[in-house]
C-alpha cells in the first residue's frame, strides 16, 4: 500500500525546500561555519526566510497577501551548497544588536514586572502539571480544538525578571522537594519479556552514534504488534573497549525515570551475550538539525515553539532531580505530528536537587557547554538553561553564538566574548536569549525554577496547558500524508473501515511504506544494509579480547520491560568510571560527580 510521502511545512514558512545535504555535507556545513563561508552564504539569501513572518498562517489558510510579500522562489532556501564558489571571500558575523551589549546589561538588570496573566498561567500549568504527574489521564480535560501557535503582536516589554539569587541564599531550597518525587509512570499493561527476535526482521538504519547505530524496527507479536519504534544497538565491545559503560547505563536509567510528551520513551531494554538494545520511541520527523539546515534558520515564532516544548522537557527531568547537559539540535528530535522529543541521555546525572551545585564533570559538546562546566566550579539545573539558549540563538541565526574550529579560541570566547544578537532578533526575544546565556549561573534566566523562565516575555503568548497537552500545532510538519502504524490502529480500533484495510497492511509494511516512514533522515543511513556487520578478523579478534574483560555483572541490570519501579533503577550502582576516551564531537566526564 503506498502513502504519500512525507512532506514539508507550514505554509507560512517558505515552499518546501529539497532535502538536506547528506550527513557529509553536514560535517562539511561545519567546516563552512568554521571558515566563515556560511556566513557569507546566508548573507548572500538575507530575506530567503522572513524572521519577522508573524502571520501565523496554517495549513488550509490562505493569505494572498502574504504569497506576494514573499521573496521570489529563487530566493527560497535551498539546502546549504557544499560546493560555494572559492572566490566568495567569508565576511565576518556581525554585531548588529541596537545598543550593544549595554543595552542587553541594562535589560538584564530592570527589576521584575509583575505580569499577572503570564503569571497565573504559568502557575495555572504547573497545578496542572502536577496532576498530570499523579494521575495521566486527560479526561477531565476540557476538549479544545488545535491552537495555533500564532504570535499576537507583543506590546513593548523588553524587560528580563529578575533572575539573581542574593548571595548568602540557600538555594538548595529552590527545588528540593521536587527532586525527591520519583513517580514515573510506567507500563503495566506488558507481560512480555522482549527479546530481538520480538523485532525482526529490522526494517532500515536511521543514523549512527557513537558506539552503535540505530535501526527502525517493527514489533512483531504482542499488544503492540505492528508499532514502529527506534532500536539502538550498541556493541558491548564497543563500551568496554572506549570506557563508555556508565555513560550507556546512565542513558538507560534516565529513560527509564521520565515519561513525558516532549521527551524519547524508553520502551523495552534488553541485551545479547555481545550487544545491548534500547528500543525507544521512534521520531519520524528526524532531528531537529535535519530542518534547521533545511531552512538554515527559523522565523522567531517557529524557534519559540520548540524552544517553549524544551522548556517544558527540561522542567519535567529537572524535577525529578536529572540534568540533561547535552542540549544540541542533534539532539531533539521531531514526533510525526513535529512535536520535539528529546533524546540522548547520555550524558545526564541523577540526583540534582540545586541549580548550581551537584555536578562537577567537564562534559558536553564543546560548542554547547555552560561557563560553569568549563570552569568546572559545579554546575547544576542551570546548565540546561545555558543549553536552552544555545539552541534558540543557533535556531534563530542558523549556528551556535561563539563558534570557532579552535578548540581553545573556542573556550575563551565561550567565557568571556561579548554576545552579538542581530539587529533581527525582537527585543523580547534578545532579552531571553541574553537571559539564558547569562554566563554567572546565579543570574541566569531559570535559575529561579522553570517558571521563572516560562514567564519570560518571550514566552507571553504561549498557551502552556494547551502546548504541553500537544493540543498546539506545530509549525513544521515533518510527516504531513504519513499514516503511523499507531495512528491506523488507533482508528481501527474506532472502527474506521478504511483503516482496518489499511491495518492488515501495517503488518507486511512494504518498501515504499518504508521510504516514506524514514523520509526526513538521511539517506547514507537509510539505505545501507540494515545487518551489516563488520566481521573483519582483526575486529573479531579485538572483540573477543575485549569481551574476555566484561565479567557477569557487567550489564546487569539493564534488561527492561517497562515495568520495574524506578526506585529499583535508583539503588542499582552507580559509580562512574569513565576514562577520557570518547566521541569526537563530545567532551566525556574528567572527573567524578
Ligand atoms: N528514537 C529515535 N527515532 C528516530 N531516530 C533516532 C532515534 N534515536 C536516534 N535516532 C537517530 O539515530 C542517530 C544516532 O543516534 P545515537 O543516539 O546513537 O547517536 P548520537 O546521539 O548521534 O551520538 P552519540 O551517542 O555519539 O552522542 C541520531 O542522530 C538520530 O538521527
Amino acid at each position: 500500500m503506498a502513502r504519500a510521502p512525507p512532506s514539508a511545512v507550514d505554509p507560512s514558512l517558505p515552499p518546501p525546500p529539497p532535502p538536506p545535504p547528506p550527513r557529509s555535507g553536514r560535517k562539511l556545513i561545519n567546516s563552512m561555519f568554521r571558515s566563515g563561508q556560511y556566513q557569507q552564504q546566508q548573507h548572500h539569501q538575507q530575506g530567503d526566510l522572513d524572521l519577522n513572518n508573524e502571520s501565523g498562517l496554517h495549513p488550509g489558510e490562505t493569505d494572498q497577501e502574504q504569497d506576494e510579500t514573499r521573496p521570489p522562489t529563487t530566493n527560497e532556501p535551498q539546502p546549504i551548497s557544499t560546493s560555494l564558489p572559492n572566490n566568495e571571500k567569508p565576511s565576518p558575523r556581525k554585531t548588529i544588536f541596537p545598543g550593544g551589549k549595554n543595552l542587553i546589561n541594562s535589560m538584564r538588570n530592570l527589576s521584575l514586572r509583575s505580569k499577572p496573566k503570564v503569571a497565573a498561567e504559568a502557575a495555572d500549568w504547573e497545578k496542572q502539571w502536577d496532576e498530570d504527574d499523579e494521575d495521566s489521564s486527560d479526561d477531565e480535560e476540557e476538549e479544545v480544538g488545535p491552537l495555533h501557535f500564532q504570535d499576537q503582536p507583543v506590546e513593548e516589554d523588553t524587560k528580563l525578571p529578575a533572575q539573581s539569587l542574593p548571595e548568602n541564599q540557600d538555594v538548595s531550597v529552590v527545588s528540593t522537594d521536587d527532586a525527591l518525587e520519583w513517580d514515573t509512570a510506567v507500563r503495566q499493561d506488558l507481560e512480555e519479556k522482549p527479546d530481538i527476535q520480538m523485532f525482526l526482521p529490522m526494517l532500515r538504519v536511521l543514523g549512527k552514534g557513537s558506539f552503535g547505530k540505530v535501526v527502525l524496527v517493527q514489533k512483531r507479536t504482542g499488544k503492540d504488534r505492528g508499532g514502529l519504534y527506534a532500536m539502538k544497538i550498541l556493541r558491548k565491545s564497543h563500551l568496554v573497549k572506549r570506557r563508555q559503560i556508565e555513560r550507556t547505563k546512565t542513558e538507560r536509567k534516565v529513560l527509564s525515570l521520565v515519561n513525558h510528551p516532549f521527551i524519547m520513551k524508553l520502551h523495552f531494554a534488553f541485551q545479547s551475550e555481545d550487544k545491548l538494545y534500547l528500543v525507544l520511541d521512534y521520531c519520524p520527523g528526524g532531528e531537529l538539525f535535519f530542518h534547521l539546515s533545511r531552512f538554515r534558520r527559523f522565523p522567531e515564532r517557529v524557534a519559540r515553539f520548540f524552544s517553549a516544548e524544551l522548556l517544558l522537557a527540561i522542567g519535567h527531568i529537572h524535577k525529578r532531580g536529572i540534568i540533561f547537559r547535552d542540549m544540541k539540535p542533534e539532539n531533539v528530535l521531531l514526533d510525526a505530528d513535529g512535536n520535539v522529543k528529546l533524546g540522548d541521555f547520555g550524558l545526564a546525572k541523577c540526583g540534582i536537587v540545586h541549580p548550581l551545585e551537584g555536578a562537577l564533570s567537564m562534559c558536553g559538546t564543546p560548542e554547547y557547554m555552560a561557563p560553569e562546566v568549563l570552569a568546572q566550579a559545579g554546575h547544576g539545573f542551570c546548565v540546561d538553561y545555558w543549553g536552552l539558549g544555545m539552541i534558540l540563538y543557533e535556531m534563530m541565526t542558523g549556528l551556535p553564538p561563539w563558534y570557532t574550529t579552535d578548540r581553545a579560541k573556542l573556550f575563551r570566547k565561550l567565557k568571556s566574548a561579548p554576545l552579538d544578537i542581530p539587529s533581527s532578533f525582537s527585543a523580547q526575544a534578545a532579552s531571553c536569549v541574553s537571559g539564558l546565556l547569562e554566563r554567572d549561573p546565579r543570574r541566569r534566566l531559570g535559575v529561579l525554577g522553570i517558571r521563572s523562565a516560562m514567564e519570560h516575555p518571550f514566552f507571553r503568548n504561549v498557551n502552556w496547558r494547551a502546548l504541553y497537552a500537544r493540543r498546539v500545532e506545530p509549525p513544521i510538519r515533518p510527516c504531513e500524508g504519513w499514516k503511523s502504524p499507531e495512528s491506523i490502529r488507533y482508528n481501527e480500533e474506532m472502527g474506521d473501515q478504511a483503516s482496518v484495510d489499511d491495518f492488515a497492511a501495517i503488518e507486511e509494511i512494504n518498501a515504499c511504506d518504508l521510504d516514506a516512514a524514514v523520509k526526513n533522515f538521511e539517506n547514507q543511513f537509510t539505505r545501507m544494509p540494515v545487518e551489516s556487520e563488520d566481521h573483519g578478523s582483526q575486529h573479531q579478534a579485538e572483540e573477543v579480547a575485549a569481551l574476555s574483560e566484561l565479567n557477569a555483572d557487567t550489564f546487569r541490570g539493564f534488561s527492561y520491560d517497562g515495568k520495574e519501579h524506578p526506585l529499583e533503577i535508583l539503588n542499582q550502582d552507580s559509580s562512574t568510571s569513565l576514562g577520557s576516551t570518547g566521541p569526537a564531537h563530545q567532551v566525556q566526564p574528567h572527573t567524578l560527580d
